[in-house]
């Protein structure tokens, strides 16, 4: 499965690195003409008003939006999560609008801008390690949204169909079991 990382700004390299030792290839995404030949593409993490501006300014925001209604798999993390809800607390205008939550950015306030942390993950059979970096959290998901974790009653991972979002940074670990995760909903997607 050949997975792209957008890279616009953020945790690329990372994330790169984590879907290969997954099993599958990872490229990093400047253009959009680039997203034809993926199986799946992650946004990652870094700030998610620039990673918007930049997706406007480079005609990211149709492209992807394009490639979702393909059926294609999307995960967002951290700010990759913010870019990819419909709806985000406090800010008039949301970014991709493709999954039906609502975030609040930096959520855990000034005293826990970093942590980490062990969760449970529906579908993943031993917890795995989280590390969160001024996280968003998920405050309302839709009936069609599954939560697959919560952090304190809080949900920071779910999934909509073929779209996969985290407040963490699963890329900053050695654990490389989200992004298997997510090259078999890609793998599945493929097959369809
Ligand atoms: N680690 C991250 O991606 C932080 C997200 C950032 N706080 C934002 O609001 O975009």
């Amino acid at each position: 499965m050949k997975i792209g990382v957008l890279a616009l700004q953020g945790a690329v390299a990372e994330h790169i690195r984590s879907i290969e030792a997954a099993g599958g290839e990872g490229v990093a995404v400047k253009r959009i003409e680039e997203l034809q030949e993926l199986d799946g593409l992650i946004i990652p993490g870094g700030e998610s008003t620039t990673i918007g501006k930049l997706m406007r300014k480079y005609g990211f925001i149709d492209a992807i939006r394009e490639f979702s209604g393909q059926g294609k798999p999307i995960f967002g993390t951290c700010a990759g999560l913010i870019v990819l809800a419909n709806r985000i607390e406090g800010q008039e205008e949301a970014h991709l609008q493709l999954m039906d939550m609502t975030v609040a950015r930096n959520a855990f306030g000034r005293q826990r801008e970093s942590f980490e942390t062990d969760l449970d993950i529906k579908g993943i059979d031993e917890p795995v390690r989280a590390v969160f970096i001024r996280a968003p959290l998920i405050k309302e998901v839709a009936p069609t949204v599954e939560v697959l974790s919560e952090y304190k009653g809080e949900i920071v991972t779910a999934r909509q169909g073929h779209l996969l979002a985290s407040s963490y940074h699963p890329e900053l670990t050695d654990d490389y079991r989200l992004h298997a995760y997510f090259l078999a909903m890609a793998k599945e997607a493929a097959q369809e």
